[in-house]
């Protein structure tokens, strides 16, 4: 899965998901040494990347929101591209993120229908699926790490905050800048975030919720604190992707 900030690996063995591990995106020249050598990255995404050669032809099964990367990778042996096509969910726009798409059917297969799916990625993604697995819809709007970003880059004065140093609810009333930059992000990323869930609720009241995405932990703990009811409601899963791309490649569930 090429994702906006980095690349989700999983390895399927005997129809069903193995293992999984991220690694940053990769170069041109990365992409021909792996596609002349018929080998895979397998490395966590702080390092180099070190490669898996498999004795045996591995089919690379692709998604992706990120095109760029998509043509880089399709020069690789043995590709197969997933698309909405590939996705038995109705309703769905063309231009639909497949990450969305296979996030929101992983998640209904595993879970059932209806389900709110939040993915806290690059993008922070809200998207939801009826009784009938039709698409109801969703939103977007920016990631954590994009929102401080964002700060950061178009301020004179305001640093970019990393979300890894933020490890518990801020005041809300900061006094200082660093504090009122977490408050100001992550109190309006919470009471956002449960309306959006409320408001899911009322139409769908039986509907389980699923939590995802590079940031879905840190938004999760966020909410024991801030609301625990709705912290208990949420259902977090890092492969809800991986568990669609099972389903539709090998028919389980
Ligand atoms: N090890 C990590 N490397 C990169 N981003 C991380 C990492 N751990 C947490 N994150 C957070 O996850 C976000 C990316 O979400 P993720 O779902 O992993 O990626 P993508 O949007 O590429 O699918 C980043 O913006 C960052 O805030
Ligand atoms: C919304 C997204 C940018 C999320 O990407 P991510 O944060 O997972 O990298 C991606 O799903 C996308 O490009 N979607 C296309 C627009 C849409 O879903 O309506
Ligand atoms: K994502």
């Amino acid at each position: 899965m090429i994702g906006n900030s980095r690349l989700h690996w999983a390895l399927f063995v005997d129809n069903t998901l193995n293992s999984t591990w991220d690694t940053e995106h990769l170069s041109a020249s990365d992409m021909q040494l792996l596609a002349k050598t018929n080998t895979l990255p397998l490395s966590p995404s702080s390092t180099r990347p070190i490669f898996l050669s498999s004795n045996l032809p591995i089919t690379l099964v692709l998604a992706s929101v990120v095109p760029t990367q998509t043509k880089l990778w399709q020069t690789y042996p043995n590709v197969r591209l997933i698309t909405l096509n590939h996705i038995p969910i109705k309703g769905m726009y063309p231009t639909l993120g497949i990450d969305r798409a296979l996030a929101l059917y992983g998640a209904g297969k595993t879970y059932g229908f209806p389900i709110l799916v939040i993915d806290v990625g690059t993008a922070l993604t809200f998207t939801g699926v009826d009784h009938q697995q039709r698409l109801i819809g969703g939103a977007i709007l920016p990631g954590l790490s994009l929102q401080f970003n964002s700060l950061g880059q178009n301020t004179g004065q305001l640093p970019s905050l990393k979300t890894n140093s933020i490890t518990s609810l801020p005041q809300r009333f900061a006094l200082n800048t660093k504090e009122a930059i977490q408050s100001g992000v992550i109190y309006t990323l919470l009471a956002g975030t449960k309306d959006f869930i409320e408001s899911w609720l009322s139409l769908f009241p039986d509907s389980k919720i699923a939590i995802t995405g590079g940031d879905s932990d840190l938004l999760k703990s966020y909410f024991q604190t801030y609301d625990p009811e709705i912290s208990a409601q949420l259902i977090s899963e890092k492969n809800l992707i991986f568990l669609g791309m099972e389903k539709i490649l090998f028919g389980n569930g």
